[in-house]
């Protein structure tokens, strides 16, 4: 099941420089091992956002939501998700 999620990461002003250096290094391995893994598909940055789209391949709601809950930034993020269905013109 593909699933289009909206990350909009809203990190406290007042947070120190140092723990917020930490937990975007943390965030960035955790996405990528699970890139590696083929559930993360792909990552675009939102052009003048702190914010990504992304589109996520999951065995269930259950799953999507276990992967986004377990992000870093997870406390920091609004976060969107749109299930993904075959379009029927898609020629792949
Ligand atoms: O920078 C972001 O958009 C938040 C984020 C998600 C995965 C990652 O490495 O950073």
């Amino acid at each position: 099941m593909l699933f289009l999620v909206r990350m909009d990461v809203n990190i406290p002003a007042d947070m120190p420089e140092e723990k917020a250096a930490a937990i975007k290094a943390t965030e960035k391995a955790y996405s990528q091992n699970l890139q590696r893994e083929g559930k993360w598909v792909s990552i675009w940055r939102v052009v003048g956002e702190y914010a990504n789209y992304s589109v996520f391949n999951a065995e269930s709601n259950d799953e999507l939501h276990e992967m986004l809950s377990g992000l870093p930034l997870f406390p920091y993020m609004d976060i969107e998700v749109i299930p993904l269905a075959k379009h029927p013109s898609d020629i792949h």
